[in-house]
């Protein structure tokens, strides 16, 4: 299989801008976030489970579901999330497993916010953390998002911290400078990545 660097971080950490650096220099993704999105489509299982659990209210009125609300309800109350996590993460990490085996290049990069949460590092040849101070991530993350301040920190304490990330990490950037920092240090670890995953295909 091809080299697996697993891209990891908080919310609002950087994740996305990486990725979007990583995938101008060619390198192909494997995102989490946007494979979770597909198995809660119109039509799946997945939805189903969730509109008997949580009723139609869950649901636009086309008949998709209702993000920001199942946002809201799934971080203000822990036993939701977990009874959402396990539907959900068997789901996407066999999808993860497919787009794996189907993608030929050097290496991978694998972006997943939960990766240390769920115990998957093992699934990865290496782990690259953005971590980002705390009071830029929720200025950040409010300013994205348009949210309070209270459902900002509610999001971030759903996570691991980022003293337990490092633990597991192999690379990490120091996401609170520039954009322009931000892209050297991509470029730096392209190469980096480049070298480690010839030596382990040879
Ligand atoms: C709750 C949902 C509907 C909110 O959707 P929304 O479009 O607002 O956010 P999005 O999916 O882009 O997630 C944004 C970020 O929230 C964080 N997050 C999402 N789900 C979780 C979770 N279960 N626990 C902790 N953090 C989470 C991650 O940092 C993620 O990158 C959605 O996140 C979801 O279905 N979550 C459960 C599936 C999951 O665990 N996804 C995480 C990637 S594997
Ligand atoms: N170095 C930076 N300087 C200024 N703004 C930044 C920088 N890095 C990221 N941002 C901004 O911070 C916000 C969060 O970044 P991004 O969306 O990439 O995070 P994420 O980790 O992918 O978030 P999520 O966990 O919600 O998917 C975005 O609005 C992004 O434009």
């Amino acid at each position: 299989m091809t080299y697996i660097v697993a891209l990891t971080g908080g919310i609002a950490s950087g994740k996305s801008t990486v990725e979007k650096l990583f995938a101008r220099l060619g390198v192909p993704i494997v995102d989490a976030d946007i494979i979770a999105r597909q198995v809660v489509e119109k039509g799946t299982v997945a939805l189903q489970k969730i509109t008997e659990h949580f009723g139609d209210g869950i649901l636009h009125t086309d008949g998709s579901l209702n993000r920001a609300k199942l946002r809201t309800i799934i971080f203000s109350h822990e036993a939701e999330r977990l009874w959402l996590n396990q539907l959900l993460h068997p789901i996407i990490q066999q999808e993860t497993l497919r787009q794996f085996e189907q993608i030929k290049a050097p290496y991978l990069l694998w972006v997943n916010p939960l990766l240390i949460e769920n115990n998957l590092q093992f699934c990865a040849n290496r782990v690259l953390l953005i971590d980002v101070k705390p009071e830029i991530q929720i200025s950040r993350l409010k300013n994205r998002d348009n949210i309070t301040e209270d459902l900002a920190k509610n999001m971030i304490s759903s996570q691991a911290s980022n003293t337990v990330r490092r633990l597991h990490a192999d690379d990490i950037i120091e996401n609170n400078y520039s954009t322009e920092e931000l892209t050297a240090l991509v470029n730096t670890l392209h190469a980096k990545y480049l070298e480690l995953s010839t030596n382990y295909n040879d």
